[in-house]
C-alpha cells in the first residue's frame, strides 16, 4: 500500500454482495460531509465498473456471472484512481442493475482528498490494492447477506424473489468462496456484522477525519 503527499487517500471496503459496503460507505460520507466539502471526500462503488453489455439482448445479459472478477473492468477503475491521484478529474461510468449494462451518460467525478472506493472484488485485483491506503473487509455472515440481499434486490434492483435464490447457488455464494472470502487476507480492518456497526463507523470516521485535515 502507498501514499504520497497531496495525493488522495482511497479507503478501500470490500466484502460480500450485501454485507453492509454501501450503507457503511455512505454512513461515514454523511458525517464527514457535515465538516468537509464535496470537494475533499468522495464515494465510489466498484459496481460502476461492470463491462458496458449494450451490445448483448437481454437474454444474454441475464447469464453473465456478475461475481467473477471477469465481469468488471477493473483496468478502467485503476486508471480512474491513477488519474484522480494525479489531480484529473475523470467521468465514471453509470450502471443500470435492472438493464444490466451501462448508461449512456457518465458523471463527472473530480480530485479529491480522500476517496472512499467500496465494492465486492476490490481485494482481489494487486493493481488495486497498489493504490489504497486502508482496506476494510465487511465480515457479515454469508445467510445474513442472503436476507439482506432479497429485501434490498426485490424491493430496489427489480428483482423477483426467485431470481434472486437461482443466481446466489449459480454465481453469488460460489464466486464469494473461490475471490471474496479469500481476498479477506489482504485487509487492514474486518468489520463484523455489517454496515450499523457503530464502532467500525466511529474509528473509520476519525481516521479518515485526520487525513482531511491535513
Ligand atoms: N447492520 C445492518 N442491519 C440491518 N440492515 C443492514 C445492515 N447493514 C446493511 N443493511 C441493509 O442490507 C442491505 C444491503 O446493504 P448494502 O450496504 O447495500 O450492502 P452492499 O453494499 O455490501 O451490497 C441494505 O438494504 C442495507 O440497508
Ligand atoms: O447486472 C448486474 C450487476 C451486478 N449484480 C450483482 O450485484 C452484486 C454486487 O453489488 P453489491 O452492491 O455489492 O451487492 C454482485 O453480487 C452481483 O451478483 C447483478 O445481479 N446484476
Amino acid at each position: 500500500m502507498s501514499s504520497h503527499q497531496n495525493e488522495a487517500v482511497v479507503i478501500a471496503i470490500a466484502g460480500a454482495s450485501a454485507s453492509g459496503k454501501s450503507l457503511i460507505a455512505q454512513t461515514i460520507y454523511r458525517k464527514l460531509r457535515k465538516d468537509f466539502s464535496s470537494q475533499e471526500i468522495g464515494v465510489i462503488s466498484e459496481d460502476r465498473y461492470y463491462r458496458d453489455q449494450t451490445h448483448l439482448p437481454m437474454e444474454e445479459r441475464v447469464l453473465t456471472n456478475y461475481d467473477h472478477p471477469n465481469a468488471m473492468e477493473h483496468e478502467l477503475l485503476v486508471k480512474h484512481l491513477t488519474a484522480l491521484k494525479a489531480g484529473h478529474a475523470v467521468e465514471l461510468p453509470n450502471y443500470s442493475y435492472t438493464e444490466h449494462t451501462r448508461m449512456a451518460e457518465t458523471t463527472e467525478f473530480k480530485p479529491k482528498k480522500v476517496i472512499i472506493l467500496e465494492g465486492i472484488l476490490l481485494l482481489n485485483v494487486p493493481e488495486l490494492r497498489e493504490l489504497m491506503h486502508t482496506s476494510v473487509f465487511m465480515d457479515t455472515p454469508l445467510d445474513i447477506c442472503l436476507i439482506r440481499r432479497l429485501k434490498r434486490d426485490v424491493a430496489e434492483r427489480g428483482r423477483s424473489m426467485e431470481s434472486v435464490l437461482a443466481q446466489y447457488q449459480a454465481t453469488v455464494r460460489p464466486m464469494f468462496m473461490q475471490f471474496i472470502e479469500p481476498s479477506k487476507q489482504y485487509a487492514d480492518i474486518i468489520v463484523p456484522r455489517g454496515g450499523k456497526n457503530v464502532i467500525a463507523i466511529d474509528l473509520l470516521t476519525a481516521r479518515i477525519r485526520q487525513f482531511l485535515k491535513n
